[in-house]
């Protein structure tokens, strides 16, 4: 059992997880190379695939479900390669089901024999998948409807996804005895360990392009008062400099206006005249249309914003190596092109060589840390989660976890 604050988890120590039908539920969202459709990392994969064995040393036939992206967006993908990645490192074939509530995936799930994996399709291809909703109303789609009959019990390992109330996450608890996986369980087992909220100062570094996602996570960590200081990066510093009145100039305001960005303006104005700790770059590395790359002073920026500058590399580094805790997540410039990859690296080495405690979360943030390089587990904690990651910090209650927790009362009829 774990317990997040009042919640009690069940884990799969809790549940008969032994010789069944499991429906395992993992997060391998992984960042893709936009030219290729390629996966860039794959380091969710990797994590997944230790539950996967785990489950299938118990005996168990084991079907899984996962999201790669959201509709509309470049990464939005099929998780064909996902298949081959998670069958390498899971030392077994994970067969991949191009379908997954229509009659193929029916038909294939019916006849799974103990021993087998298979991976469903982007789970986000279902439309229901996309809407939050309480798991009450979640166990009557479709999607829940037609797969738990199949099953003798749900699996949650998607740390990462655990702040979404969809479907493929809060639904099936409710139908099947459920519990957490090994990496949900070693997620919140690691930062109950590592984040003691007495511990100060909290440095949370936050760039990357989910901006929407990160105002809302900052909006909770100001009004817990759980950061010290917050240091951002990529479209997220762009949209606290507009806010604070700076010109970022034309190329970059069409940028945030095209992403529909300029919106939150007055939401991050608010928080910055609450007194919120937030930090933006003094500088940035740009790029022009001619591809020429400059370093420019973020109060005349002429080019498109790639990455953070120099400056700003070094005070924010000075910031990192005082705190007692630093939280990453989100790259500080467009990482897919290694000409803008050294803000995001400078800060990763900054924090290495810090003395306090380093949480590393989100897809694109994990994928820079070098690989072969030796982590000190009891002062790194590298996440598979971003979102959840943060609002998890930040002392929200995941409805992941939540439902897990009703899940377990109403079967056991414990609390
Ligand atoms: N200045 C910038 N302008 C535009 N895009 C940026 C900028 N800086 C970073 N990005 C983009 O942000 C994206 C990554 O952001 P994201 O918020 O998804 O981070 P993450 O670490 O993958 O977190 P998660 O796993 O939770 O999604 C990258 O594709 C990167 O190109
Ligand atoms: O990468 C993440 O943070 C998770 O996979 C959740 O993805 P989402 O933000 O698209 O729901």
């Amino acid at each position: 059992m774990i317990k997040v604050s009042d919640l009690n988890i069940p884990t799969l120590d809790d549940v008969n997880a032994s010789d069944k039908k499991v429906l395992l539920r993992i997060d391998i969202n992984s960042p893709v190379d936009k030219k290729t459709g390629k996966l860039l990392d794959d380091s969710r994969i990797k994590a997944h695939a230790y539950t996967v064995r785990n489950l299938l040393e118990r005996g168990n036939s084991i079907v899984i479900l996962s999201h790669q992206g959201r509709p509309g967006d470049d990464d939005f993908i099929s998780l064909q390669q996902h298949a081959e990645l998670l069958s390498k490192y899971v030392g077994t074939n994970v067969e991949f089901i191009e379908d997954i509530i229509g009659p193929y995936a029916i038909e294939k799930i019916k006849k799974i024999s103990r021993g087998e994996v298979y991976l469903l399709e982007n789970v986000r291809l279902v439309s229901e998948e996309l809407i939050e909703a309480p798991p009450v109303q979640q166990s009557k789609t479709f999607l829940v409807k037609k797969l738990s009959p199949y099953f003798d019990i749900y699996v949650n390992d998607a740390f990462a996804a655990a702040h979404r109330s969809q479907p493929s996450l809060v639904g099936f608890p409710l139908m099947l005895p459920s519990a957490a996986g090994k990496i949900m369980e070693k997620e919140v087992s690691a930062l109950a360990k590592i984040f003691n909220p007495e511990d100060s100062p909290k440095i949370f570094v936050l760039g990357g392009g989910k901006v929407s996602d990160t105002l809302k996570i900052i909006e909770h960590l100001a009004k817990n008062r759980v950061s010290d200081r917050i240091l951002t990066g990529g479209l997220v510093a762009e949209l606290f400099a507009v806010a604070k009145g700076i010109n970022l100039g034309k190329a970059n305001m069409q940028v945030l206006e095209s992403k529909g960005l300029l919106s939150l303006v007055p939401r991050a104005r608010k928080l910055l005249l609450s007194g919120a700790p937030i930090e933006i770059p003094v500088d940035f590395l740009t790029e022009k249309q001619s591809g020429e790359i400059a370093e420019e002073p973020a109060n005349s920026v002429n080019g498109v914003i790639k990455d953070i500058g120099t400056t700003t590399i070094e005070i924010y580094s000075s910031f990192i190596k005082e705190a007692k805790v630093i939280t990453l997540r989100g790259p500080m410039g467009i990482i897919e092109d290694e000409r803008f990859r050294n803000g995001t690296k400078s800060l990763l080495k900054s924090a290495f060589e810090s003395p306090g405690y380093v949480i590393i979360g989100g897809g694109h943030m994990i994928s820079m840390v070098e690989k072969g390089i030796e982590i000190n587990e009891n002062k790194v904690h590298i996440s598979t989660g971003g979102g959840a990651l943060l609002l998890f910090l930040a002392g929200d209650k995941l409805p992941a976890l939540e439902a897990l927790h009703l899940s377990w009362v109403s079967k056991s009829g414990k609390s």
